[in-house]
């Protein structure tokens, strides 16, 4: 089994030591304090919770007096808040209106014993968007790594309820080689089973010349290439260095521009790589900007193996954002590790405001191995509708897509805000 094959190990995990403005935080902080929001400013030393764990109380109160929208348990164990059932309306206020976010809930500055802390909302999530695009390629690139193969009609209904939910760009196949990706075979019939869709976009991966003109035979009007920032990943996916994958790009794209038809660009292993380990931010940023200047409109960076956390995200934000303008990237996280909503808040707060999720959480590159799917879209539209920022998708809906896919599957759905929910409408039900 190639090396490739193999998930990455500890030790070949990207890490923060090289980035100088991030201090440590002392071991006794229970978390940082952050003197000011403005990205790239350096944490101070987290405050130490004193023995009685003052730092949960602070919090219990805080909560109760600045975040009224959000509902509090009484000071009871957990099991006994858990055995409340959750009333429906509770799963509506998960959305709460921006400028309700940024207004009643102006935090009183409050202290320990240590120190006074002041921070506010505005502070904390100083320039995130009022709306964040979600680019759903639950179809594409959660289903391209499942073994069995899955329906064409499934694939074709599975799109149409994700249209339904109000996603504004369904990521719908890749017409690549069968050999390659026997899940992905079916291309041309989903793509003709769903062209006339109304309400989203619908791209397609093309990773060749081949692949757009059956693309665009099958009715396809957007499509997307995909490059890598590591040689290793780039071979072993697409069979090319990374600038033979530009040429064919390059041909792909003006190809696209005279069917005027737009083309996104990925950048793959942006962050690591199962084979090179930490991939430089610099390999990324020139990537994306070879893409962006041959014509993408839009580039996403692929943490193909989820290996990223905040600490190595902003580095390569910051790389890419220097040669790409940030409202033309988006970001795709795996999330092998569980960091990928922390990854997204830490990208939303530099700005970013285009993420790419898979229903369910599906997902996972055929040459990735180990490399779980992409974060789950219930779980990002959850978040987004805690922090106000509007995505125009209906939670409920895609509620419903996720059980849809992961009842075929037949297999949990990978949304941990699925799982919670679903569980609190059935306790909702039975009241
Ligand atoms: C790029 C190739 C085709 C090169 O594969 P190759 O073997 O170098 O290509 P080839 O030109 O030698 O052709 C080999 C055979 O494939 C056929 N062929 C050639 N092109 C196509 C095509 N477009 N569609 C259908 N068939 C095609 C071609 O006709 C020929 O058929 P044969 O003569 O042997 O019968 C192959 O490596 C490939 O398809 N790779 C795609 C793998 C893939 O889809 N990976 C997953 C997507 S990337 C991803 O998931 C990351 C991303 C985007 O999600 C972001 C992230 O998470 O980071």
């Amino acid at each position: 089994m190639s090396s490739l094959e193999e998930p990455l190990n500890l030790e070949r995990l990207p890490s923060l030591s090289n980035i100088d403005w991030l201090e440590r935080f002392s071991s006794g902080a229970c978390r940082p304090v952050v003197e000011d929001m403005a990205m790239g400013d350096s944490w101070s030393d987290g405050r130490n919770c004193s023995s009685s764990n003052s730092c949960v109380e602070d919090n219990d109160e805080y909560g109760r007096e600045n975040y009224k929208w959000r509902r509090h348990g009484s000071r009871n164990t957990i099991s006994s808040r858990r055995s409340k059932s959750v009333n429906k309306n509770y799963i509506a206020c998960g959305t709460v209106s921006r400028s309700q976010c940024l207004t009643d809930r102006q935090p009183k500055s409050y202290s320990n014993h240590r120190s006074t802390v002041r921070k506010t909302f505005k502070q904390l999530f100083n320039g995130m968007p009022n709306h964040v695009k979600i680019v759903e390629v639950g179809a594409r690139d959660g289903l391209q790594n499942e073994k069995k193969i899955v329906p064409t009609s499934v694939k074709v209904e599975l799109i149409q309820k994700l249209v339904s939910c109000g996603l504004p760009v369904v990521e719908v196949t890749g017409f690549v080689s069968p050999k390659w990706v026997p899940q992905l075979s079916d291309a041309k019939d989903v793509m003709e089973a769903v062209k006339d869709l109304e309400g989203a976009r619908l791209p397609v991966l093309t990773p060749n010349m081949k692949g757009f003109e059956a693309a665009v035979a099958a009715g396809a009007n957007e499509v997307a290439v995909f490059a890598s920032a590591s040689e290793s990943f780039s071979k072993s996916n697409i069979n090319c260095s990374i600038e033979e994958s530009l040429v064919r790009y390059r041909a792909v794209t003006s190809a696209a521009k005279k069917l005027a038809i737009p083309i996104r660009g990925y950048v793959s292993c942006a962050i690591g790589c199962p084979v090179e380990g930490a991939i430089s931010p610099s390999k990324v940023s020139y990537v994306a900007k070879e893409l962006h200047d041959m014509g993408c409109f839009e580039i996403s960076l692929g943490d193909t193996i989820g290996i990223a956390t905040p600490g190595t995200v902003v580095p390569m934000l910051e790389a890419v954002m220097a040669v790409v303008p940030v409202e033309k990237l988006a970001v795709h996280f795996h999330d092998t590790y569980g960091q990928s909503l922390s990854n997204i808040l830490v990208s939303l707060q530099m700005g970013i405001s285009i993420v790419d999720s898979s229903v369910a959480g599906l997902g996972g590159c055929p040459y990735a191995k180990g490399a779980t799917g992409n974060v789950a879209t219930e779980d990002v539209v959850y978040m987004l509708n805690g922090l106000g920022i509007k995505t125009n998708v209906d939670l409920q809906k895609l509620l419903v897509a996720g059980e849809f896919i992961s009842k075929h599957l037949d297999r949990p759905s990978g949304s941990k805000a699925a799982i919670a929910l679903s569980g609190a409408t059935a306790d909702a039900s039975k009241m």
